[in-house]
């Protein structure tokens, strides 16, 4: 399968490296306005293919995104330390209005995958440019912050990430909310596997890992600029459940019908993942506290978006 990336910096860089390490498409194109950019992740991430699976990465413009089946679109600017992800929206907007319709001249038939932040709106802006059904544009959302919490809490439990299930809902952002009350490790509730352990999630602990995922990017943009390998991956398993038709179960953002009394907002929920894009969409037990941060959530989404229409 042909992916395209447009935007070959940290994130775009990242996942076509994770896309060649993990085997998850047989051709990949970067494009970049900063050809020579382009240019040179291609080469240097050939350079690893070797060592992995077979797969061209090559740079290109545009046409060279004839037949992708997906186009995850990195391009864009993205936060200085201590910027807000929401603040980038203006400039972000106006870099979809430039790239989206050429991509849809080249890949007509290609699932769009955004990563660019805000990336819950930039998926609603991707969708409305596009005029692709919501299904067929899908955003990162939280799979980067359901990654962060999944790994925490395998931490704190001393069991793989693996086999903690876990989703964070609503905003890839400061509102977002981690799903404490749907969590499971193995097939048993959160609370209750983590006192078997001999690891209770006391309220101080479960404040420190709240605290750990909702401001990761911060801290990680302070000490390196920016944040790109859990991204990267995560695009790449995206990737690989669209093109295995896999059916996976993964905490997405796409444009959404209605959540929590709040119409048309794009936001993250756990929704099944393959060939098609989004064919469906989970609603996880909430307890009132979650209910009541998932509607903020998406209101806040739902005005932020209001503002560019
Ligand atoms: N969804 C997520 O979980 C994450 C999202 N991000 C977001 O991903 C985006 C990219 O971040 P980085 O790769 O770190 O930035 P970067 O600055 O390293 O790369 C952005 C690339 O976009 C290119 N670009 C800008 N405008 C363009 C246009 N009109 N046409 C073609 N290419 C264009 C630039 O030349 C640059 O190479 C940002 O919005 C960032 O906030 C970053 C990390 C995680
Ligand atoms: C930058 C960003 O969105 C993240 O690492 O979560």
């Amino acid at each position: 399968m042909k992916a395209g990336i447009i935007g070959a910096g940290m994130v775009g860089s990242a996942a076509a490296y994770a896309l060649a390490l993990r085997g998850g498409a047989s051709e990949v194109v970067l494009v970049d306005r900063n050809a020579a950019l382009a240019r040179a992740q291609a080469e240097d991430i050939a350079h690893a293919v070797p060592f992995a699976h077979p797969c061209q990465i090559h740079a290109g413009d545009y046409d060279a995104l004839a037949g992708a089946a997906v186009v995850i679109l990195a391009a864009g600017v993205a936060q200085k330390p201590g910027e807000s992800r929401l603040s980038l929206l203006a400039r972000n907007a106006q870099v979809f209005a430039e790239v989206i319709g050429a991509v849809r001249d080249a890949a007509p038939d290609a699932l769009l995958l955004v990563a660019t932040n805000p990336v819950d709106v930039m998926t609603d802006v991707a969708r409305r440019v596009s005029g692709l059904p919501a299904a067929r544009v899908i955003g990162s959302g939280t799979i980067l912050d359901s990654a962060r919490f999944r790994a925490l809490l395998g931490d704190h439990l001393g069991i793989a990430a693996q086999s903690v299930h876990a989703y964070v809902l609503g905003e890839h952002g400061d509102s977002e909310v981690l799903g404490w009350s749907s969590a499971r490790a193995g097939a048993v509730p959160l609370a209750g596997f983590a006192d078997q352990m001999g690891a209770p999630l006391i309220a101080d602990m479960r404040a420190r890992i709240d605290d750990a995922v909702r401001r990761a990017a911060y801290r990680i943009i302070e000490g390196k600029g920016a944040t790109w390998y859990g991204i990267g991956a995560g695009l790449a398993r995206i990737v690989q459940a669209i093109r295995d038709d896999q059916r996976a179960v993964l905490s997405v953002s796409a444009t959404t019908p209605e959540i929590q009394g709040v119409a048309d907002v794009a936001l993250s929920l756990p929704r099944v993942i393959g060939r098609a894009g989004v064919i469906a969409t989970l609603l996880p037990d909430l307890d009132a506290d979650e209910a009541t941060a998932l509607r903020a959530s998406a209101e806040l989404l739902a005005e932020t978006a209001a503002q560019l229409r």
